[in-house]
């Protein structure tokens, strides 16, 4: 099976235990009394490109990032580093996080910025879920709802919520559902979540083909500060980086990096930042 479909299959599974555990209307009361949402949208849409700097522990592709996995701790050093938002992992099963760690960083003191959690998502519970643990925005990936009507009402509800939603696309075709979909928000994955290949070229291609008002993030794969300025230059508002950070030695210093507000154009620059920023 597909590595896309094999985690939704195992989703829908987890859900069937979930909505036991907490009906849906229970997560309607306790989003009730969830902290405001801050505005994520606005926060890629601020100058420059924005980063989205991502919290998990682990991957299907590349087993656990750091010998300590410490949220809060790499949450604030995201944020005194320059990333503009956070991405949290709610799935347990392949990433090793859960939603209880989207809930730790969402409602730590002393920081400010939205917060998203990223899941499979494939029923309207989890975007119930996202809102009651605090999240500020969700991603859908569009090629896990395969129904353009169910879509649509995810990414509304989303927003009745006042969440800022992202709609993952890896083709065109999904890029064009989205849009249908409504999405305010769209996002291109350079990773092809059915196999996990990786080419960075690839949502800069799709990123051509959509028109300039819409706010786009890529995701995936990129390494550097020469990739976030590639992705800026190819018109993206923001750019959602994992594994980069959260292997380097100073995860707050790789932020720096990537944002620019380090050693920018230095010859030392560059080495230490094609050094931590490239994982073997
Ligand atoms: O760790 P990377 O290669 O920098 O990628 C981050 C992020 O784009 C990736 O985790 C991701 C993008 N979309 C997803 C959907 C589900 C799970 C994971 C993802």
């Amino acid at each position: 099976m597909f590595m896309l479909d094999e985690i939704v299959a195992h989703k829908r599974i987890e859900l069937e235990r979930k909505k036991k555990e907490a009906s849906a209307a229970r997560l309607r009361d306790k989003l009730a009394q969830a902290r405001a949402p801050r505005d994520f949208r606005g926060a890629l849409k601020a100058p420059g490109i924005s980063l989205i700097a991502e919290i998990k522990r682990k991957s299907p592709s590349k087993g656990e990032f750091r010998a300590e996995f410490k949220p809060e701790e790499l949450a604030l050093a995201y944020e005194a580093g320059g990333a503009r938002a956070i991405s949290v992992l709610a799935d347990e099963a392949f990433f090793g996080n859960g939603a209880s760690v989207v809930e730790q960083v969402a409602n730590l003191g002393g920081l400010s910025l939205p917060v998203m959690y990223k899941d499979f998502i494939v029923d309207e519970y989890q975007i119930l879920e996202a809102r009651a643990v605090g999240a500020d925005a969700a991603l859908v990936i569009v090629r896990s709802v395969p129904d353009d009507k169910q879509l649509a009402e995810l990414l509304a509800l989303a927003g009745e919520l006042g969440m800022g939603v992202i709609a993952e696309c890896f083709t065109p075709a999904d890029a064009e559902r989205a849009l249908g979909a409504g999405a305010g928000i769209i996002g291109i994955n350079n990773r092809d979540l059915q196999t996990f290949e990786v080419d960075i070229r690839r949502a800069g291609q799709i990123r051509a083909l959509l028109g300039g008002d819409i706010v786009t993030v890529s995701e995936s794969g990129m390494h550097s500060r020469s990739d976030a300025l590639q992705a800026q230059s190819e018109g993206f508002d923001a750019m959602l980086v994992g594994e980069a950070i959260l292997s380097a030695a100073d995860p707050g210093a790789a932020v720096r990096r990537f944002v620019g507000r380090e050693a920018e154009g230095t010859a030392a620059g560059e080495a230490a930042a094609g050094k931590e920023g490239v994982p073997g």
